[in-house]
């Protein structure tokens, strides 16, 4: 990790499809109400890319805040029917202010409010992508929030650092720009330690990152460094690469292209998941598990083997044949997930069988294997 200068270009440089993340307060003053000069610079320098050759898929938070400012809520609510009334609120004027920016630039924006239910679902999922493609291939500037109005704990992703690299991974973007209102992640944060260091260049897997960042600094913003973080190492598992820098700093996005370094680049390694893979390891919220003997889980870390019956000791929760579940240790940690043949009741019946039994016990067999390799992502190695 280095925290000097580097005289390399910008991970940004080469990529072609990018996904930008602006938080809630640099997209409303820091809750003082919608920044229309901020909008009216990253329209412009949206266009420019476009002009470039780029697509660009913008995330934007700020309903909830601009919704307060609009409802002269001072304080943030606590009451999540009062949250997502302000969202409902604030969106409209995030879509009127995009739309009013990228029009008076003859360019077509377009808002698309996602749930994590939207992506858990492989049709629904794949559903997005195409549309999101389809935009990007009409020139169109996807505007991208959570649907904060509708969303409960079970479907929600929560915050849009996360939102952010799960569109990236869903477009297999080359690169995740999250802009802020901090020049980039700091060795700690800096409101709190004057004495923090810009990481200037990291791997994004490296596990020393989560460690220095904090929550959010300010009432405004949802996640923090530490989402931020987090969502740098789930962009890289698709390849992508990540930038953090200050939404503030002139012209960003044109001189992080241009390949100035800014801000703090977290890398993404040489390896890539396969997209069906990422898709599983995206799940926020898993359903069901199936807990595994000591040989199944080495069997299982060692690579290239499929999840047998025989090797389940516990199955926990409800699930559906062709649902993606997750699968423990014998100590309770998530080693693996894949795409189940059979449904919780089924796996239930046949756990500890041999595959030899499995019809005589069911009556049918779907397949010998509970999870096939093919189906199969390891979480944990
Ligand atoms: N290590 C760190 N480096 C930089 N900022 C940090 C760090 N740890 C915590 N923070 C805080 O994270 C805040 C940015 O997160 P957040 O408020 O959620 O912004 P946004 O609305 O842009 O998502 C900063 O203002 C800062 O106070
Ligand atoms: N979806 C929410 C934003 C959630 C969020 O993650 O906020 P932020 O940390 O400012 O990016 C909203 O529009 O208010």
């Amino acid at each position: 990790m280095k925290t000097e200068q580097l005289d390399k270009l910008s991970v940004i440089a080469a990529a072609r499809r990018l996904v930008v993340k602006v938080g809630s307060s640099l997209v409303t003053d820091d809750g003082r109400g919608i920044d229309h000069a901020a909008v009216a610079r990253w329209a412009d320098q949206i266009t420019a890319l476009h002009g470039l050759g780029k697509e660009i898929i913008l995330v934007s938070s700020g309903a909830i805040a601009e919704g307060m400012k609009r409802l002269g809520w001072a304080k943030r609510p606590r009451e999540i029917p009062e949250l997502q009334a302000a969202a409902a609120v604030g969106q409209m004027g995030l879509a009127q202010a995009y739309e009013a920016a990228f029009s008076a630039r003859g360019r077509h924006c377009a808002q698309i409010l996602l749930t994590h239910a939207d992506l858990a679902n492989r049709r629904r999922y794949l559903n997005a992508r195409s549309t999101l493609l389809t935009l990007l291939a009409h020139g169109v500037v996807p505007v991208i929030n959570e649907n904060d109005t509708v969303v409960t704990d079970e479907i929600k992703v929560g915050d849009n650092d996360t939102l952010g690299a799960l569109v990236t991974n869903l477009v297999e973007a080359d690169a995740l720009v999250i802009l802020t209102d901090q020049p980039g992640l700091y060795s700690a944060d800096p409101r709190k330690d004057p004495a923090a260091e810009l990481i200037v260049d990291a791997q994004a897997d490296d596990p020393s990152l989560v460690a220095m960042a904090g929550g959010a600094g300010s009432s405004i913003g949802k996640g923090g460094m530490l989402t931020k973080v987090l969502a740098a190492r789930r962009a890289a598992q698709s390849g992508a690469h990540t930038v953090i820098a200050s939404g503030r700093e002139a012209d960003v996005l044109l001189r992080l292209a241009a390949g100035e370094v800014i801000g703090s680049q977290l890398r993404a390694g040489a390896g890539k998941l396969a997209a069906r893979k990422q898709w599983m390891v995206d799940h926020l919220q898993i359903g069901g598990r199936v807990q595994v003997d000591a040989g199944a889980a080495q069997r299982l870390r060692e690579g290239g083997a499929s999840l047998l019956p025989v090797g389940v000791v516990d199955v926990v929760g409800e699930f559906e044949r062709g649902d993606v579940i997750a699968v423990l240790d014998a100590q309770g940690r998530e080693i693996a997930r894949g795409l189940t043949n059979y449904a919780a009741a089924e796996a239930r019946l046949i756990r500890r069988a041999p595959t030899t039994q499995i019809a005589s016990i069911l009556g049918f067999m779907e397949e010998p294997e509970l999870i096939h390799r093919d189906n199969l992502v390891l979480t944990q190695p």
